[in-house]
């Protein structure tokens, strides 16, 4: 069975393209769990005290949700299980958690990646499509998203957190290798007003399907 993963930083277009591009597949989008999420605030409230738990919190949704995208063909799931370890790592370097924690999670991780179903030789998805974003559009979209616990106002430090993530992304793409993989410019191609923008962003994973496919 084929997947799809859509990457990119907090309020890049993942969960609007994930959309868009299921409905253009005729597939299922699988979303992250951010509404129900009962952790996500508590985290935003006190990082130092829930990093670790929200991390555990995502990796087993993240796994399950794998496992469902897997029983059909060309499911599109919106941010990928690596990306979770970028999010975690960048938390563990700000002092969010411990040495033991993050060995623990690494290990944990390794374990489950070994364990993921997307095929039986093969366990990795078909294709990764990041969407890449400057920080100054970052910023804009998760002001325009709305998110309270995630806005400026609510807590400044924010700031320096969404920058260093925005440079870790850019970094974390140019070495990811782990199946095929396409940029997105999120800055030019405003895929969600602009339906042109949105066919053209189709257009160009469907040429990266097809080159891989054949
Ligand atoms: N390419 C785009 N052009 C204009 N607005 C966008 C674009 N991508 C996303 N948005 C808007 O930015 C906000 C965050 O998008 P979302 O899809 O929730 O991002 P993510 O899932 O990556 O966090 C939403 O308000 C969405 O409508
Ligand atoms: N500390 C972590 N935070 C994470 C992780 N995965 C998602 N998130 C946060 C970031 C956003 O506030 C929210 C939803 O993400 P979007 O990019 O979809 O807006 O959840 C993680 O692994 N660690």
């Amino acid at each position: 069975m084929s997947v799809i993963v859509l990457a990119g930083a907090i309020g890049a277009g993942k969960s609007s393209l994930t959309a868009l591009l299921a409905n253009h597949l005729g597939s299922q989008a699988f979303y992250e769990s951010v509404a129900e999420n009962e952790v996500l605030p508590l985290f935003y409230e006190d990082p130092e005290q829930y990093a670790f738990l929200l991390q555990i919190y995502f990796l087993n949704k993240r796994f399950a949700n794998i496992k469902k995208a897997m029983q059909e063909d060309n499911n599109v799931l919106d941010r990928s299980i690596y990306e979770d370890s970028l999010l975690f790592h960048l938390n563990a370097d700000l002092g969010r958690a411990n040495e033991i924690e993050v060995r623990v999670y690494d290990e944990l991780l390794g374990n489950m990646m070994e364990e993921l179903p997307y095929a039986a030789h093969k366990k990795h998805p078909d294709l990764l499509v990041h969407i890449k974003v400057s920080f100054a559009t970052m910023l804009e979209r998760i002001e325009k998203r709305g998110r309270p616990y995630e806005q400026l106002e609510y807590d400044p430090t924010l700031y320096d957190y969404y920058k260093e993530l925005n440079r870790r992304y850019d970094l974390w793409y140019e070495n990811y290798n782990q199946s095929p993989k396409i940029q997105i410019d999120g800055d030019q191609l405003n895929f969600v007003e602009s339906p042109q923008a949105a066919q053209q962003v189709m257009a160009m994973i469907d040429e990266k399907l097809f080159e891989i496919r054949n």
